[in-house]
């Protein structure tokens, strides 16, 4: 038996890796934007509130269960930033080179020793079985690593070619795509939500 559900998300490389992911589990998933959902506001300060918001918005346009994602990278050096400001941390247009260019950026103003360029992916995941449902399954998990200043790897998408996993000595966008979804954040995640989902 196969679960339709809507990924609630536009991002082209969460989608793919979502599609990876869940189709092993016997998920069925469909791209928000395939079914004409329009992009929900994400304007919380946690992950939470914003997984939730998406999860929520997909819901209501299409009538299925949604699974959403939010997640962003954090950098202790930086107080945590850019964390849920990830996708727009160089503001509009939004753009994977401008918001690595001023990740790295910062760092590197900043940077005294080789652990300031620490920093870890967070991903929450929000399942919704319906728009009035008021229990939704939500999990979240974090990946650490260490940025480097030069990019690395076509793989992946975001931060990925400067995401460091250093006992592999490879960035994110340097691993082939099922180890990448083996060990990200949102693989933790996802793994911890269909824990807790369990038969239901
Ligand atoms: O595995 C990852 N590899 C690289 N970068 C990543 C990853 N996971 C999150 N990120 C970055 C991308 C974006 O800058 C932000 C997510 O922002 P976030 O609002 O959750 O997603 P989004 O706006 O791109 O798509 P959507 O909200 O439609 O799901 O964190
Ligand atoms: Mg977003």
């Amino acid at each position: 038996m196969s679960r339709r559900v809507v990924v609630a998300s536009n991002n082209a490389g969460k989608l793919r890796e979502f599609s990876a992911l869940l189709a092993p589990l016997g998920w069925q998933p469909l791209a928000q934007g395939e079914l004409g959902v329009s992009e929900a506001e994400e304007p919380w300060p946690t992950f939470l509130e914003n997984a939730l918001a998406k999860a929520r918005n997909a819901c209501a346009a299409t009538g299925l269960p949604a699974l959403a994602d939010d997640s962003g990278i954090s950098v202790p050096l930086l107080g945590g930033a850019p964390g849920v400001l990830s996708a727009r941390y160089a503001g509009e247009p939004r753009s994977d080179a401008r918001n690595n260019e001023k990740l790295i950026a910062s760092v590197a103003a900043r940077a005294r020793a080789e652990s300031d360029w620490d920093a870890f992916y967070v991903a929450v995941l929000v399942f919704m079985r319906s728009v009035d449902d008021p229990l939704p399954i939500i999990a979240q998990g974090i990946w650490r690593g260490r940025l480097v200043a030069a990019p690395a790897g076509e793989g992946g998408f975001g931060y990925d070619p400067h995401f460091l996993l250093p006992e592999l000595g490879l960035t994110a966008a340097q691993l082939p795509a099922e180890q990448k979804n083996r060990l990200s954040h949102r693989a933790q995640a996802l793994t911890t939500l269909v824990a807790a989902l369990g038969g239901v």
